[in-house]
């Protein structure tokens, strides 16, 4: 489960500094060689080589960093209830057990957390207590009139409110695009501390919708204020926007992220969501991490992937990669 988190600091506008563009599109590129390596299974005459198994062990690490999302208008709790035992037993046990688990009853593998509507938690809560999986499983509400957030901020705080006192543990919220469009940073920071506050013990992840900031510098100060104001994560996109994760954000957000840590000491995390949904576009973001946050990044405190349809592509990589075929559409129920 989550750690301590990030208190903020006061208001900065000298923590905002200037994104070079090209100097973010060199990097694009130069990361998306090393990405290359790990896009497809390698060949191999002897069944599995060294690299395929590394390339298995990341897609594992993938499974474990997801915040397994349903956010649909018919969402029900028939679909949360399916949702929550996909998110306990992500990974059939036969192939956890071809790729060297041992276990018994406990899945060792399970995602990082189920992410739902407010009016959702109280059924996300009662089936992950149901199968003993409150205690490892995060509940995260998107609050905040999720997902344009052009409601009164009343009532977006008060949805945030209502999202923790059903049992979320962390609160996916939206920023006031139009607030870093007119460039009101200080009002924007304002915001976003008053949903830290409404939080409460609650993590506090703010999305940026970055397709609808105009500019990587819009992206790099909104991310720097979510921070200062005591985002615990900075997430890109709602998935509704036309434009949702891509590496030039990606590298910009982990870059503020590590400005931010070197000002102040601490750590936010990055979450990429809307449009991952292949295996290589989940390789794709672990690489970018590792290369530019680090390792240490790499764990469900500081780094998550929000995707609806992910999790089904990572399932049938490594089915292919125990049985050496391609599954039918029918062998895995949800993902
Ligand atoms: O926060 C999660 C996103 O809404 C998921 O987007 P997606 O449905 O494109 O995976």
């Amino acid at each position: 489960m989550m750690s301590d988190g990030n208190p903020g600091c006061s208001f900065d506008p000298d923590l905002f500094s200037n994104v070079n563009l090209t100097s973010v599109n060199q990097l694009a590129k130069k990361l998306s060689l090393k990405m290359d390596l790990f896009s497809e299974w390698l060949p191999s005459s002897d069944g599995r080589l060294h690299k395929n198994k590394h390339r298995a062990a990341w897609i594992l690490k993938a499974i474990t960093l997801i915040d397994l999302t349903t956010l649909a208008g018919d969402d029900s709790m028939s679909n949360v209830s399916r949702l929550c035992f996909k998110a306990a037993r992500p990974v059939a046990k036969d192939i956890l057990q071809e790729l060297g688990f041992d276990y018994e009853e406990d899945s060792p593998i399970h995602t990082a957390a189920v992410c739902v509507y407010p009016n959702r938690v109280h059924e996300a809560v009662h089936v992950l207590e149901k199968i003993g999986m409150s205690t490892k499983i995060n509940i995260a509400s998107v609050a905040t009139g999720f997902p344009a957030g052009q409601t009164p901020l009343n009532a977006r705080l008060a949805e945030i409110r209502f999202a923790v006192e059903n049992g979320a543990t962390e609160i996916d919220i939206v920023i006031n695009r139009p607030l870093v469009l007119a460039a009101k940073w200080k009002a924007l920071y304002d915001e976003i501390g008053a949903m830290k506050e409404a939080c409460g013990t609650a993590h506090l992840k703010t999305i940026l919708a970055t397709g609808e900031l105009g500019t990587l510098q819009n992206v790099y100060n909104a991310s720097m204020v979510a921070m200062m104001a005591g985002a615990d994560f900075i997430k890109t996109s709602t998935g509704k926007e036309s434009v949702n994760a891509t590496i030039p954000v990606g590298i910009v957000m982990a870059r503020a992220i590590k400005d931010y840590q070197h000002k102040t000491g601490f750590k936010v995390g990055l979450k990429p969501a809307g449009g991952v949904r292949t295996s290589t576009d989940a390789l794709q973001w672990l690489i970018l991490v590792k290369e530019l946050l680090g390792n240490e990044w790499l764990t469900p405190e500081l780094f998550r992937f929000g995707a609806s349809g992910l999790l089904g592509d990572l399932e049938t990589q490594l089915y292919q990669y125990v049985t050496g075929r391609t599954p039918s559409g029918y062998e895995f129920t949800m993902g």
